[in-house]
């Protein structure tokens, strides 16, 4: 029997807060997220879901608190490679094609080996528009794009802000499908969601984010599975 110590997890953030002109955003709260796991970012409009993403892939400076890849502290570029960011927005060339736009970011961000822009584009249900324009294609259809760009992508790390937002049946079952996958091979991803409609049925945990203003919110929560709902088991704990 082997008394070796459990690795750290993937992503570790303490006492992590982030204020708009003093009032609070969210804050401080302690999350973590180990491989082969997700972590479902659940709360209302403004609760501070998409603030939480973007501090954590160092879009957005944090007032407090420190955050860790893989039990080091880890600055925002450092946390660049570990970390593949889908927003609301999608990061693309509104006049290149769908596959030079996939090409482009592979050129930026490096590419997962074994894996191509026209498998992806294929993956995704994309096959044929390998030549539209990024401008011409529907909402849904960039979202497709944009969830391309995560298989592509060699980070670890999936921080994916409302994924499912402008996606058909099909196109969720696409991303629980990717999701399962990506962690399966060892990846790890945070999701928000304003519900538990979606969750990706893997090992989830849920962390319920609460408008900071006023009061004070929130915490981790329990561990969910597919077989185990995470919303049952949800607990709020006071920041
Ligand atoms: N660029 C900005 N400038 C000023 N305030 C902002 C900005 N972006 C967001 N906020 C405010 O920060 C708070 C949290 O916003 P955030 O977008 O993180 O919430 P959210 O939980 O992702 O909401 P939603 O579910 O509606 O997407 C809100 O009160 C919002 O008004």
């Amino acid at each position: 029997m082997s008394d070796a110590s459990p690795p750290p997890p993937l992503l570790a953030a303490c006492g992590l807060g982030f204020s708009r002109n003093d009032v609070p955003v969210f804050g401080p709260l302690d999350l973590d997220v180990a491989r082969g796991e997700a972590l479902l970012i659940r709360g209302g409009n403004g609760a501070g879901k998409t603030t939480l993403l973007r501090v954590l892939a160092g879009l957005l400076h944090a007032e407090s608190g420190t955050i860790a890849v893989d039990g080091r502290r880890a600055s925002p570029g450092a946390r660049a490679r570990t970390i593949a960011y889908l927003g609301h927005l999608p990061a693309f060339k509104a006049d290149l094609g769908a596959l030079e736009n996939l090409a482009f970011l592979c050129g930026l961000h490096g590419r997962r080996p074994g894996r191509a822009p026209e498998a992806a584009l294929a993956l995704v249900g994309l096959a044929g528009y390998e030549d539209t324009p990024a401008r011409q294609l529907s909402a849904g259809q960039k979202k497709r794009l944009s969830l391309a760009r995560m298989w592509l992508s060699p980070a670890p790390l999936w921080l994916l802000d409302e994924p499912y937002a402008n996606l058909d049946l099909e196109g969720v079952d696409l991303v629980n499908r990717l999701v399962r996958a990506h962690l399966e091979d060892g990846g790890a991803a945070l999701v928000t969601t304003h519900g538990a409609y979606a969750a990706p049925p893997v090992r989830t945990r849920t962390l319920v984010l609460e408008q900071a203003h006023p009061p004070l919110h929130r915490t981790v929560a329990a561990m969910a599975t597919a077989d185990r709902p995470a919303a049952r088991d949800d607990r709020r704990t006071a920041g």
